[in-house]
């Protein structure tokens, strides 16, 4: 039996009258990794804004599982178990890759409570996992701010991960990588499938065509399509809504 992870209905926001997300309901299962593709100003950050409590909404409502989350501030969805990667890192450049691993594994908040917290046996697995994970096991002992710029998004989702959040959101985490490390994300991505409940926002079809078996497609702040990459690939709305963008490649 599959189960909701997350139930958006209906959701939205405008701004001064405009709406950037407007009436997106969405269902997404737990375990799944879905992608949610679109052209620039699509509403795709807007909508994980909402999503993450960052902007407040204004129709609509988020549901984590059962519960209503809808009004929670953002620091409480948070702790409640929706994790945000930006496309902008936050590691600290000066403390070593594990060290980093550590802070973000403590389940107090609180930066300097966590410096000083001794680790437990459950966060010590976690960094252990996230290490295996990213593949930045041979890198534990460096400084994150020599870590190159797909490490550093590496680091970053593993950081994600020693929370063990019950949803990712990952807004573009391959923006600005190589083809070598685009195509390492995508293996991490697909290892963590299952696990975690996954929202990308991606732009790179290569990316894309290697993680994805559920997309959502946006246009202008509502869902124009839903399905399988085949199925979107082929959708004539879908190809209307990209011409003059980029395009769907
Ligand atoms: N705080 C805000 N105030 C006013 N307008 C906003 C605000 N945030 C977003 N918008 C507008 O909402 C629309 C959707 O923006 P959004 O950044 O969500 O699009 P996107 O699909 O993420 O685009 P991109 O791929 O370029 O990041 C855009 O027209 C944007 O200008």
């Amino acid at each position: 039996m599959t189960v909701a992870a997350l139930t958006l209905d209906g959701l939205g926001v405008a701004f001064a009258g405009f709406k950037a997300v407007d009436g997106v309901s969405i269902i997404i299962e737990e375990g799944e990794l879905r992608v949610v593709l679109g052209a620039n100003g699509a509403g795709k950050t807007t909508l994980m804004d909402l999503i993450s409590g960052k902007t407040r909404n204004t129709s609509g409502r988020v549901f984590l599982y059962d519960t209503d989350i809808t009004h929670w501030q953002e620091h409480q969805i948070a702790r409640a178990g929706i994790g945000r990667k930006f496309q902008i890192p936050s590691v600290f450049r000066e403390l070593s890759v594990r060290r980093n691993l550590e802070v973000a594994s403590f389940e107090t908040p609180g930066v300097f409570s966590n410096l000083s917290l001794r680790q437990t046996a459950a966060s010590k697995r976690r960094v252990e996992e996230a290490l295996e994970l990213t593949g930045l096991g041979p890198q534990a002992d460096r400084l994150a701010g020599g870590l190159s710029h797909g490490q550093t998004q590496w680091l970053e989702l593993g950081m994600l991960i020693t929370q063990n959040p019950k949803i990712l959101l990952l807004d573009e985490p391959t923006a600005g990588m190589t083809q070598a490390e685009t195509h390492k994300t995508t293996e991490i991505l697909n290892a963590l499938r299952g696990k975690h409940t996954i929202i990308v926002v991606e732009h790179d079809m290569a990316f894309v065509r290697e993680v994805a078996r559920r997309i959502t497609v946006m246009h202008l702040g509502q869902v124009l399509a839903e399905g399988d990459i085949k199925t979107i690939e082929k959708d004539e709305r879908v190809k209307q809504a990209y011409l003059g963008s980029k395009g769907i490649m």
